[in-house]
């Protein structure tokens, strides 16, 4: 298929949380195809060992770990000036980190973790970055979502779970909140040639559940059903490569397919209503 045949260099990538899981296969993907690939990651240390064993097996040089902690906007802007100030272009921005089942806690700026990291934090981290995505374009942002968004409601009373909360409904909104962003940054970019688009990856085995017992039981239990992080990042792979894609946008895939997203992950209004909430929490002006 085309894909297998496309090569990318002279590309550069950003892939976040990329030290594990969906997010390294991704990258081994990517430099496997000649990109120059960015790790940008929370553990320096473990980010270092996944790259080093991606440039080894792969033999591209051109992998390199940068600093990001999505739960902390100061680090968000320290990583993108530094990426702004090292590299002149920007092809493929892949938000692949993620958390899910976290206890009740906040990030460094005060907002619910899963809305914070996998939501806010992606949001800013596109924001800053967006320009350059613009100059370099033909560019793609690739939002890793989840089905999980099925059962997301975007709570605008309660954004930060503070009057009631339940780990597992947060993990679904902030998933529901990735599928909206894709939906009004596409809408904003029309007549561009920077497309967004989101994903739900699979069910994949990973440690991504780490945070609950019963989640990581459940999973080890049932791994022969779940794809491996290989297979689950083929999804990831097909947004950011495919030929085909080049002016699809706006869309969610699983499978390498078009799906169905649920009627809120629809919702035009909520979209823009989001979109604002979001530029007001993080104090940015983004139109
Ligand atoms: N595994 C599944 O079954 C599944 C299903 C649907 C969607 N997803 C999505 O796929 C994506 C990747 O998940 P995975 O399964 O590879 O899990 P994983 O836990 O292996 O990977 C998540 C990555 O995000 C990083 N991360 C977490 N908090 C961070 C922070 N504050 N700053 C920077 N990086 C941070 C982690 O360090 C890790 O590298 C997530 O967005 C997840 O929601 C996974």
């Amino acid at each position: 298929s085309s894909l297998s045949a496309a090569r990318l260099e002279g590309k550069v990538a950003i892939i976040t949380g990329a030290n594990t899981g969906i997010g390294k296969e991704t990258a081994r993907d990517l430099a496997r195809r000649g990109a120059r690939v960015i790790v940008a990651c929370r553990d320096i240390a473990k980010a270092e060992a996944a790259a080093s064993e991606i440039r080894a097996e792969t033999g591209n040089q051109q992998v390199t770990v940068r600093k990001l902690d999505l739960a902390d906007t100061k680090s968000i802007r320290e990583f993108a000036g530094k990426f702004l100030a090292e590299e002149k272009e920007l092809h493929i921005l892949i938000n692949n980190a993620g958390v899910m089942l976290c206890p009740y806690s906040k990030t460094a700026d005060g907002f619910e973790m899963h809305l914070g990291v996998n939501h806010l934090g992606h949001f800013l981290l596109t924001f800053l970055l967006l320009e350059r995505l613009k100059q370099s374009a033909p560019s793609r942002i690739v939002n890793v979502s989840s089905l999980a968004h099925h059962a997301g409601r975007i709570r605008f009373h309660d954004l930060h779970g503070e009057k009631r909360y339940n780990r597992g409904l947060a993990y679904c909104h902030s998933k529901l909140a990735n599928v909206l962003f894709t939906r009004e940054l596409a809408r904003r970019l029309q007549g561009t040639k920077v497309t967004a688009n989101a994903l739900h990856p699979g069910s994949v085995q990973s440690e991504l559940v780490r945070h609950s017992f019963l989640m990581m039981r459940l999973w080890k239990i049932f791994s022969f059903f779940l794809k491996t992080p290989w297979e689950g990042a083929q999804t990831s792979i097909y947004c950011a490569v495919a030929e085909e894609l080049e002016s699809v946008t706006g869309q969610y895939f699983s499978d390498c397919q078009p799906a169905y997203v649920s009627p809120w992950g629809r919702d035009d209004e909520t979209a823009k209503k989001l979109w604002s909430v979001s530029c007001e929490l993080l104090g940015i002006q983004w139109d």
